[in-house]
């Protein structure tokens, strides 16, 4: 070809390239401002509806989860006892379940509180801590999945223990696992059991077993105060009251709404414990520009 033609060609191809990633760039930043007017919305929902979260869960993430929920305007009532199920149970607007300090005494209540919800129609979210330590809590995340969550959220060592339903008595509650090599885990785990799969870390995944979200918020030193993981769970289950039809939308965007106050409470935070504090008040405080400005939600 002549020399001149073949620079016209390379150059057209340059320009044509250039086009192309310019309007990936495009799509890309349309679909994350699309989350952020979502996750603003269903977070604005929460906190003009105030819905009932009724939670049963462990001792140590009791009062992170109940201000977690208070500080996203929504209102929890940490209630376990057979006997007030049936009158309770039905009137929450969404139900968070809580393996953590499991015992015998209160896997009924889990039991009998999730057949409840699901037949009062309700959104229920299980927590499945440390799935694979023992037999007697792998049977009880089982005999939970049974019960038909909308949504189960855990780390990545959780939810691959729980999609194999095989124990590792290694781990406790802290994940071995990245949350990204857990993600054929969560798709199987979706199709056996037809709930939303969420696996939390560095990347939130979330999948219905077909679409897998990935959102990048949050902040490392989130792992380093216990029961931030129990907190966005129940806080999934608050976003699910307000928006139950979109289980994988509101899950995704709880996920990233708590990633984000734990990015903006690290702005001040000086450790573990300081950023406690700052990521409740960075939730209270949340407005739209700074949830459209920070979200990174993707498709994966
Ligand atoms: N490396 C990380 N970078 C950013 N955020 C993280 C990281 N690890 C965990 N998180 C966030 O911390 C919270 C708790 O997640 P995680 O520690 O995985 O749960 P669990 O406490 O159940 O093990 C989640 O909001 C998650 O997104
Ligand atoms: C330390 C501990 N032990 C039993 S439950 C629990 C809290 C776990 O919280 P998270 O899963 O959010 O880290
Ligand atoms: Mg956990």
């Amino acid at each position: 070809m002549n020399p001149i033609l073949e620079q016209c060609e390379l150059r057209k191809t340059e320009i044509t390239y250039h086009q192309a990633m310019n309007s990936k760039h495009d799509e890309d930043e349309q679909q994350r401002r699309q989350w952020g007017t979502r996750a603003w919305a269903t977070l604005s929902a929460v906190r003009t509806r105030s819905p009932l979260i009724q939670c049963i869960t462990n001792f140590v993430s009791m009062d992170l989860m109940a201000n977690t929920l208070l500080s996203a305007g929504a209102s929890p009532a940490m209630l376990h006892s057979v006997e007030e199920l049936p009158d309770f149970t039905p009137n929450a607007d969404a139900l968070c379940i809580n393996v953590g300090t499991l015992s015998p005494a209160w896997l009924p209540a889990m039991k009998f509180a999730s057949e409840l919800a699901v037949k009062a129609g309700k959104p229920w979210v299980l927590d499945p801590v440390a799935a694979g330590a023992s037999k007697f809590r792998m049977m009880a995340c089982l005999e939970l999945m049974n019960l038909k969550p909308t949504v189960v959220r855990g780390n990545g060592s959780e939810i691959i223990a729980l999609s194999k339903a095989s124990l590792d008595s290694s781990m406790g509650v802290d994940s071995g696992h990245e949350s990204v090599d857990a993600v054929e885990a969560a798709k199987s785990l979706a199709h056996s059991s037809g709930a939303i799969v969420a696996v939390s870390g560095a990347v939130d995944i979330v999948t219905d077993g077909k679409r897998v979200i990935g959102a990048r918020n949050g902040v490392a030193m989130m792992q380093k105060i216990t029961a931030t993981g129990c907190s966005v769970t129940a806080l999934i289950a608050a976003f699910l009251a307000v928006d139950q039809l979109h289980a994988l939308e509101a899950t995704a965007s709880a996920l990233s709404i708590f990633g984000i106050a734990g990015e903006m409470g690290m702005d001040v935070a000086k450790g573990p414990a300081s950023l406690r504090t700052h990521l409740i008040d960075s939730l209270y405080g949340l407005d739209e520009a700074a949830i459209i400005s920070r979200i990174r939600i993707s498709s994966l």
